[in-house]
């Protein structure tokens, strides 16, 4: 088993003693950082980021640097397994991913290639190969994909939505076809994932952005059903050590029972939802993760703080908390202010922990 200078994020995750809470940030490497600026202008694009080991390796060990973080994640995108699937990812300025050829049909359905982790998404084991060699055993490096719900969002709807009006159309009235999408995807997913983690990947989160536009009885059937799927086929443990798995779907608060229920080690909160509640509802059985409004981070130094105490207070004596923003942290945050976040809670969270 490979030695890890700070393990607090994988036993937090685990509900094991910590010595206090551990903390990352949803999209810690991004715009709000200028050293991240001038690394993506010297990859070209977005994509061309991701599919340079030895910059994406960069980009992920940047906020590191800054900040006392208590794990990496790995940085590439959740729609790198549609664009391998051929449907042509690219990014508009200002709008967002968009794919050159939605899926519109069984046929399309039908044709899509389930795509192989060590071929057409290669770049994506080497960036986690890179990052996990770099980052020395300083601390864990997480894995992710996006849930086979949120990547269909993206695919039938052709780029990012607001009424996603498509994917609802076809999930009520042929819903035989969206049920085949997302069951492929679910294969694509975990062999994706369990790539990552021989590839060193020591932790994975699931994200789904998009579970929380569906009624709780259409996100059982639509999106959960699949993320249960996943978490059954992958990889509990790996180089002597559990790989935790953390589901996050974002607005989710109403389905955190059946998410818990799935057999994830964590639920990922968004600030939709109070964390004292969520422990009193599914605490014991699984770790959290969040819950601070990534907006919060325009707040003063002291809002942040104040804001750091009471979710910690929510939260409550022990191990089971991973702390982190809700969502990604925005492209027009501070990064002094992200420093103040990351701190605090190092500050204020010894108190409740006693190991
Ligand atoms: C829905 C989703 C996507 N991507 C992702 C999600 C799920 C999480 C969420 O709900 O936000 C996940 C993601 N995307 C990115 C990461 C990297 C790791 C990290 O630091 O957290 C992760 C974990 C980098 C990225 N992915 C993207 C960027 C911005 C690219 C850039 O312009 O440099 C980054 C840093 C591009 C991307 N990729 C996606 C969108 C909507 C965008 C455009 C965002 C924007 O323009 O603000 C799809």
């Amino acid at each position: 088993m490979s030695e890890l200078k700070n393990d607090r994020y994988l036993r937090a995750l685990l509900k094991q003693p910590v010595d206090q809470t551990p903390v990352w940030m949803m999209r810690q490497a991004g715009r709000y950082l200028p050293e991240y600026r001038a690394t993506r202008a010297q990859a070209g694009d977005f994509m061309s980021l991701c599919k340079n080991a030895e910059l994406a390796c960069e980009v992920t060990l940047q906020p590191l640097r800054r900040y006392p973080l208590d794990a990496a994640i790995l940085f590439s995108d959740i729609l790198t397994i549609p664009d391998a699937m051929g449907l042509g990812l690219y990014f508009e300025t200002g709008e967002g991913p968009k794919f050159e050829r939605p899926i519109q049909s069984m046929a399309d359905v039908a044709n899509l290639p389930i795509p192989d982790p060590e071929d057409e998404l290669g770049y994506v084991m080497n960036a986690v190969r890179t990052i996990r060699r770099e980052l020395k055993g300083e601390v864990p490096l997480i894995g992710f994909s996006g849930s086979p719900w949120t990547l269909a969002t993206y695919m039938i709807e052709g780029g990012s939505s607001k009424t996603f009006g498509k994917i609802k159309k076809m999930a009520f009235s042929e819903p035989e076809i969206l049920h085949m999408l997302l069951d492929k995807l679910a294969d694509s997913v975990i062999s994706y994932l369990n790539a990552q983690i021989k590839a060193g990947a020591q932790s994975l989160m699931v994200f789904d952005s998009w579970g929380g536009v569906l009624s709780p009885r259409d996100y059982k059937e639509f999106s959960l059903t699949y993320m249960q799927k996943i978490v059954d086929g992958l990889i509990r443990e790996y180089d002597g050590r559990k790989v935790p798995v953390t589901l996050f779907t974002k607005n989710g608060g109403l389905n955190l029972e059946s998410i818990a229920a799935t057999g994830c080690d964590a639920v990922g909160l968004d600030w939709t939802v109070d964390i004292a509640d969520a422990r009193r509802r599914i605490g014991d059985k699984v770790a959290l993760q969040g819950n601070m409004d990534p907006a919060m981070l325009h707040g003063t130094p002291e809002r942040i703080r104040q804001e750091v105490q009471r979710i910690l207070e929510g939260y409550g004596d022990g191990s089971g908390h991973v702390f982190n923003l809700g969502h990604g942290i925005t492209p027009d945050v501070d990064p002094e202010n992200a420093g103040v976040f990351i701190n605090s809670v190092g500050e204020l969270s010894k108190q409740y922990h006693n190991k």
